[in-house]
């Protein structure tokens, strides 16, 4: 373990001298101001634009688990449980990519590279982040919830950060998986339990993953290629990139259809399923043929769109449908039997109560 490692960080490019002094630009700034600035880069640490549709893929897949709107403070809980374990995830990941981070120009920018967050403190607010949500998931959501919080945390930041992303060019598609596990925190935070249904809806972010990210990568290729990143197209070509990323598409566009068979969607999530991976596999059939970046370009925005309409369409069909299937079923004779387990209790309470003389609470021994 230490000798990977060691490896690993072998690999890793020379710290570049930065070009203005770190704190010089935080420590003029006073009290209200200050304190706002770097509340705005420990945010920065989380990366919020991709938190944000990680957290709508939990929160709708919470819906479809409770066929309508799930128990208000199991959903409060989870929603921030994952917030907090994937804002920890990202920040681990900054930590450790800064050596690449400054020789690209979309990362350039961001705060352990400009020099505004020492590294220790990102290690600490990473740790508190963490730590805080396993609390919240496993006391105030359930088990299974924290250890698939754990479990993404760890996917995301040990192996796909430390290893796989600097390995291979298969990176992202074995580490893509980290990406889909905070639907299965929102699943199981609701059942308690994961069936077939949540590890659908997994295969689809999983899927989804390689058309999002090399649709990007198709025109950052230089600058994954300056900082010696192994990514599909700098290792295999871009023929080869857009060949995978349809075939990638079609798995997908298979996967959102098989979600339809299971009874936990319906029509409207169907039909969206239907045009939106039409619409994204005119996408990914464009950008085959296209000499330019144009296609990529919107390739990648778009899958954006995709992901976070289909899982709308699923919670707008959890809540106007009310699906009701075994699963539902069962756990409603579940919670009945619960409730009479409850009043056969009081009752014989009150029984035990009525055949003694004196309270019971009150007998002298
Ligand atoms: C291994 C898997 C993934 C890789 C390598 C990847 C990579 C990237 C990269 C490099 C960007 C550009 C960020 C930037 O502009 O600085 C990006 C953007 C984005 N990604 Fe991914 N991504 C992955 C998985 C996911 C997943 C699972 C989601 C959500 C479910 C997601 C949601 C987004 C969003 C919303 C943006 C736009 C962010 C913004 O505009 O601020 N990504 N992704
Ligand atoms: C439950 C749990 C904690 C799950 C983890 C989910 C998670 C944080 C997924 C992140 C996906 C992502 C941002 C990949 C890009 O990393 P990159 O290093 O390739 O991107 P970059 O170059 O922009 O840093």
């Amino acid at each position: 373990m230490i000798r990977l490692a060691r490896s690993r960080l072998a690999m890793r490019a020379p710290l570049q001298p930065l070009p203005v002094l770190p704190f010089s630009r935080v420590w003029p700034m006073q009290g209200v101001q200050r304190f706002l600035f770097l509340a705005r880069e420990f945010a920065q640490l989380t990366k919020p634009g991709i938190l944000r549709l990680l957290v709508i893929t939990q929160f709708c897949t919470m819906l479809v688990a409770a066929g309508g709107v799930p128990e208000l403070w199991t959903a409060i809980w989870a929603t921030l449980g994952t917030v907090l374990i994937c804002g920890s995830a990202n920040t681990i990941n900054m930590v450790w990519d800064q050596d690449i981070d400054q020789l690209m120009g979309r990362t350039a920018h961001r705060p352990l590279v400009v020099g505004t967050i020492k590294p220790a403190h990102a290690l600490i607010f990473s740790g508190v982040l963490g730590l805080s949500a396993v609390m919240i998931l496993t006391f105030l959501v359930n088990p299974l919830a924290a250890l698939m919080g754990i479990a993404g945390h760890a996917y995301y930041a040990v192996l796909y950060t430390m290893w796989l992303k600097r390995s291979t060019p298969q990176n992202i598609v074995i580490g893509g998986a980290a990406g889909a596990f905070p639907v299965l925190i929102g699943w199981a935070a609701v059942t308690g339990e994961l069936s077939i249904t949540p590890w659908l809806i997994f295969a689809i972010v999983f899927f989804w993953t390689p058309p999002h990210f090399w649709a990007l990568a198709l025109y950052k290729d230089v600058e994954y290629g300056k900082a010696n990143v192994p990514m599909m197209p700098n290792v295999r070509g871009h023929y080869t990139t857009k060949l995978q990323m349809l075939v990638y598409m079609l798995l997908l566009l298979t996967t959102t259809l098989a979600l339809g068979l299971t009874g936990d969607v319906g029509l409207i999530y169907l039909i969206a399923a239907v045009i939106l991976g039409a619409g994204f596999t005119y996408c990914c059939i464009r950008v085959a043929f296209d000499k330019t970046d144009h296609w990529a370009k919107r390739t990648f925005a778009f899958s954006i769109i995709y992901l976070g309409l289909l899982f709308a369409a699923m919670s707008v069909d959890s809540l106007q449908t009310h699906h009701f299937t075994e699963r539902h079923y069962l756990a409603a004779i579940e919670r009945d039997a619960d409730r009479m387990r409850a009043e056969q209790d009081i009752d014989e309470i009150r029984r035990l109560h009525n055949a003694t003389e004196a309270p019971v609470w009150t007998a002298t021994p």
